[in-house]
């Protein structure tokens, strides 16, 4: 679905941000990036949308390959491949529904979705991506008013309004405290099962990435260090990707109640012990027990 082969990126300044890259990610999979800061994660997700151009190898998804110096192939390929970043990205002085209605601009002649004049058939679709993240009674608020969780969910809803085939997410849950991140990844997980969706995701904390991904990818100096499945990431494995053994700081606290938002407030026992992935086991969720 997506492969890399012998792809590199070297950024302007010389510097090689990715190195000889050979993936290849398949359809439904749930992927997690991890790696130090500066490892090379965005770089490696950005790249398959052509939001950071390759310089050599190969990058295809599906039958498409990217091709970041033609626009119109790229528009084409960002409709079927969505990305959610950190900061969510929504327009905060509309409402949370024309935020998810710029989701389906792919599918509207430009000057309808210039003057947001979209279809019936638009809004339905639009409507059905809040309900699937749970944030449809928030629909006619501005979005600049919703919790951090609420946002992301809201930029969910967006890419999910585009039909996507995969969602590339930038630390999508590194903005949030730890119950909401939960809850959003566990949308995430959601949403890859019932509509099939690639995920590829890149987390900070290695306990979301074991409680939520169904493979590890991880990352050093721009290089692919370890690729497998979550229960082979060991110990081992991970010191080797970090360079240095596990610390308290790779796992996500629970923070005391005045940091909580509205949604950690609302957060059920299940979102809070996330979902059972194949790997599940208890022990691997000491962040939160
Ligand atoms: N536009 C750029 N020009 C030059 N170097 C860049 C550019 N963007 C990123 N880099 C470098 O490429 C390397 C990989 O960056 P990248 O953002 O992919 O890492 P990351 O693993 O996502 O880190 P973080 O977790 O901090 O976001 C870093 O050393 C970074 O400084």
């Amino acid at each position: 679905m997506i492969k890399f082969e012998n792809v590199d990126v070297v950024y302007p300044n010389g510097f090689r941000g990715l190195n000889d890259i050979n993936l290849e990610i398949h359809q439904g999979e749930f992927v997690a990036i991890i790696g130090l800061s500066g490892a090379g994660k965005s770089t490696l997700i950005r790249a398959v949308n052509g939001l950071v151009p390759y310089t050599n190898g190969t990058l295809t998804v599906g039958d498409t390959v990217v091709d970041p110096r033609n626009k119109s192939k790229l528009r084409k390929l960002r409709s079927k491949v969505g990305m959610i970043f950190q900061q969510f990205n929504n327009v905060g002085r509309i409402s949370v529904l024309n935020n998810v209605l710029i989701g389906r601009s792919a599918f509207t002649p430009t000057w309808r979705s210039l003057i947001g004049w979209y279809g019936s058939h638009d809004r339905e679709v639009a409507f059905q991506s809040l309900e699937r993240v749970g944030i449809v009674e928030k629909s006619y608020n501005r979005a600049a008013a919703l919790s951090g969780g609420q946002q992301q969910r809201v930029a969910i809803a967006r890419v999910l309004a585009q039909d996507p085939e995969v969602i590339l997410a930038d630390e999508p849950v590194a903005s949030l405290d730890p119950p909401t991140a939960r809850k959003v990844l566990g949308d995430l997980r959601t949403i890859q099962r019932d509509l099939g969706i690639t995920c590829v995701v890149n987390m900070h904390h290695l306990d979301l990435a074991r409680d939520y991904a169904d493979r590890i990818i991880g990352m050093r100096n721009g290089e692919v260090v370890f690729d497998g499945a979550t229960q082979d990431a060991t110990e081992d494995v991970i010191a080797d990707v970090y360079q240095r053994p596990r610390s308290a700081d790779d796992a996500t606290q629970v923070q005391g109640g005045a940091g909580l938002r509205e949604d950690a407030e609302n957060a059920t026992e299940a979102d809070l012990n996330g979902p059972v992935t194949g790997s599940g086991n208890d022990s691997e969720r000491k962040d939160i027990a």
